[in-house]
């Protein structure tokens, strides 16, 4: 089988449009990745990030000039593999073995399947249930955390990144892409409105935004840039750059 060059074709194809916060509800529950929206996530994350598809494709052509034969490619938080599978694509005749990695239970089932379906059978590649906050990583030249760390509890964080740190090979970089939060109320102020323009752009609702919002809160906790860029150094990353920034959506390099 042929992998597709559009690492979205899969998921661009699932009909199911995200509805889940249209009908006002008296109590607005915690945001959990069940298997409501594993059904309605790339929807969901499409019209909610703006900048996603791009960072996708980035993603690709990062693991193309990052990735080094013989050493793993990790996708930390990889719901439907979206990014997961840009990496394959990004390796081209590399051989590297591409670890997926989420503990939503719902979403690696989903992700497996599409993911055993669009690619070769002699691609090295696995998606395995776990947090990762306890995995023991094995050597790697590249390390994607696309929009999950948000989600880790901030006292976990930086372990974390000492131990990506520690797993990558001269020459490796970590690329973290990250909901921000600003220190200029103003500027944070405007970040959240252009933001919530940008969904209702998309189709959303005011409910529907207002919902999420507060479905969302002390669940995906964001930081600042320069919050994210003291810790990557403090876990033992020599530089820290962001590549990618659309209101509060950004996508940080660190390297080794
Ligand atoms: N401790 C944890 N351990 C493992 N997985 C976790 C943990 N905490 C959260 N997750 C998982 O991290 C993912 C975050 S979504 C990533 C999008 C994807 N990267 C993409 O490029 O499409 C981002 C978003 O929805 O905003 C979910 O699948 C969680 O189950
Ligand atoms: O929808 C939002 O407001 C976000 O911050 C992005 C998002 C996208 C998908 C799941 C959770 C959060």
């Amino acid at each position: 089988m042929t992998p597709s060059n559009n690492t979205q074709d899969k998921h661009a194809d699932t009909p199911t449009t995200d509805t889940l916060y249209a009908s006002p509800s008296d109590i607005v529950e915690g945001f959990r990745f069940d298997d409501k929206v594993v059904s309605v996530f790339p929807d969901m994350i499409q019209r909610s990030v703006p900048g996603y598809s791009t960072i996708i494709h980035m993603i690709s052509q990062l693991t193309a000039r990052y990735a080094q034969h013989d050493t793993h490619c990790y996708d930390l938080g990889c719901s439907l593999g979206a990014a997961t599978l840009a990496m394959r694509n990004g390796l081209g005749a590399k051989k590297c073995h591409i670890v997926g990695i989420d503990n939503s239970p719902q979403m690696v089932a989903r992700c497996q399947s599409l993911v055993k379906e669009d690619t070769p059978e002699h691609i090295d590649i696995r998606i395995i249930e776990a947090d990762i906050d306890g995995v023991d990583f094995k050597p790697a030249s590249v390390v994607v955390l696309n929009f999950t760390l948000q989600f880790l509890p901030i006292e976990k964080r930086t372990a974390l990144l000492q131990r990506i740190a520690q797993a990558l090979v001269p020459g490796g970089v970590l690329i973290l892409s990250e909901k921000l939060a600003f220190d200029d109320p103003r500027h944070h102020e405007l970040m959240i409105e252009l933001h919530h323009n940008f969904k209702r752009s998309q189709g959303y609702s005011d409910l529907e935004i207002a919902q999420k919002r507060q479905s969302l809160e002390n669940v995906l906790i964001p930081e600042s840039f320069p919050s994210h860029q003291a810790r990557l150094k403090e876990a033992g990353f020599s530089g820290v750059e962001l590549w990618f920034q659309c209101f509060n959506f950004a996508s940080m390099i660190a390297f080794k």
